[in-house]
């Protein structure tokens, strides 16, 4: 599907702020080329990358990897670039006046570093007060997959999160806060396999000392089912 790059559109991949730095950096013609148009070209980069390496592509275990990766990286680890797969967020009435937070907790995220493109691997909780509409439980882990499956840095992807569920819900009460593992900390360079990454942003009502509190302790209950 070609996109034109204007104002509409860009806000279709998510990003209500355009033009800020809470989007994600994207080339004015993203749109121009297809999904299947990507994958031929990323195809050829990474059998350019292999064979640079000194791999031997016509190995049959090789042989198929520049394809799996090129589809890898266009349909699933770099799915949430393509505007069309974000997902819908129907709301509902709040017909029965649930007045308290709601936190969806201990939601997975998988999402890459846009730094050195290793895996950032962790948890995102998420919490909202409704102004009058609720959201489908699952929509929250959708929304959380959907802003992971794309280059990011975890400062970004906190801030994208809470900004789709603002917007889903019109309210400004929305919270989120994730602790990730970043490979590339913990696999190479420093190679600190323990440290983790906590972020967190905090929109109206949660930027309260109290109500931030209570999002705190709500994420500390162990689950016992
Ligand atoms: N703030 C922030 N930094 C990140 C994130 N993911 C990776 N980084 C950091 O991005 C930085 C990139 O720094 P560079 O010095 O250019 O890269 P490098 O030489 O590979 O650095 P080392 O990882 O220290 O070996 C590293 O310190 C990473 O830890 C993130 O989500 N947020
Ligand atoms: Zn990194």
């Amino acid at each position: 599907m070609k996109f034109d790059n204007n104002m509409e559109e860009l806000d279709a991949i998510g990003d209500n702020h355009v033009g800020t730095s809470t989007d994600t950096p994207m080339r004015a013609d993203a749109f121009d080329i297809s999904d299947d148009q990507k994958i031929e070209t990323i195809k050829a980069d990474v059998r350019h990358i292999m064979e640079t390496l000194g791999l031997d592509l016509t190995d049959d275990s090789l042989k198929g990897t520049p394809n799996r990766v090129a589809k890898m990286f266009v349909k699933e680890i770099f799915g949430g670039l393509n505007p069309n797969k974000k997902p819908t967020a129907s709301t509902f009435d709040n017909k029965y006046k649930y007045g308290e937070m709601l936190v969806e907790k201990n939601i997975t995220v998988y999402s890459t570093c846009e730094h050195h493109l290793l895996p950032i691997v962790g948890r995102a909780h998420v919490a909202y007060i409704s102004k009058g509409n609720v959201v489908g439980l699952s929509k929250m882990n959708r929304i959380v997959d959907f802003y992971a499956k794309r280059p990011q840095v975890q400062e970004r992807l906190t801030i994208q999160i809470v900004k789709e569920l603002q917007a889903v819900l019109g309210t400004e009460d929305v919270a989120c806060i994730i602790d990730a593992k970043h490979l590339c900390v913990n696999s190479r360079g420093i190679r600190d396999i323990e440290s983790s990454t906590v972020t967190a942003e905090f929109g109206g009502k949660f930027k309260e000392k109290d109500t931030r509190r209570e999002f705190i302790e709500y994420i500390k209950l162990e689950t016992q089912f």
